[in-house]
């Protein structure tokens, strides 16, 4: 698995210190409210596990499963919902977690569906941020990392699958992609 590692563009002591300061201004934005955590399956989950452990307002967790890259490096632009929330979200105060916004395609169609379920407020945070690679506008309310344009593995993140157990944010070597 190392091998296929070109360089570590995030260590771990990088991503703990910066999760602890987005945990920080998180807790300090919803003083007095309770948020509901709605994590972007699969790869947002050991993101949020340690964003979720560096708030200290009550929050509560929900997940959404959706799909548009498969086994690709690229957005096929359509996005699925694989499975949809369990809670009723109306008059709550959600954070939609994401572990990388690249395309924003994924966003859009999330930030829609939630929408139109009448939360009280909606926000979005990301650990790392892509913007070079936008094709829709997408406000970001805590931003972790903004990183070039490269195929980043680990944290969670995964091609094909694979690396989401690396404890840093690394480049993948291009000889590592199937395609
Ligand atoms: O801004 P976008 O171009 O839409 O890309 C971002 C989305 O892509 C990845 O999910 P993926 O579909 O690979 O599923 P996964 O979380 O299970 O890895 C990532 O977790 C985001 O949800
Ligand atoms: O750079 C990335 N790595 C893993 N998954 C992704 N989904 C969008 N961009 C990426």
């Amino acid at each position: 698995m190392l091998e296929d590692i070109q360089e570590i563009l995030l260590s771990s002591e990088q991503l703990s210190a910066r999760i602890r300061e987005m945990g920080r201004q998180i807790s300090a934005d919803y003083a007095g409210k309770e948020i509901l955590m709605i994590g972007v399956l699969r790869g947002a989950v050991i993101f949020m596990a340690d964003l979720a452990r560096a708030i200290d307002v009550p929050v509560a967790l929900d997940f959404m499963a959706v799909s548009s890259y498969g086994a690709s490096t690229t957005s096929s632009g359509v996005v699925r919902i694989l499975k949809d929330l369990d809670e009723d979200v109306e008059g709550k105060h959600l954070l939609i977690v994401e572990d990388i916004i690249d395309s924003g395609l994924t966003l859009n169609y999330l930030l829609d569906n939630l929408r139109s379920r009448k939360p009280a407020s909606i926000k979005i945070c990301t650990l790392l941020n892509k913007p070079e690679r936008r094709k829709v506008d997408v406000q970001v309310d805590y931003n972790g990392f903004t990183i070039p344009d490269h195929f980043v593995v680990g944290y969670g993140l995964d091609y094909a699958e694979k690396y989401r157990n690396l404890p840093f944010i690394g480049i993948l070597k291009p000889e590592a992609y199937k395609s």
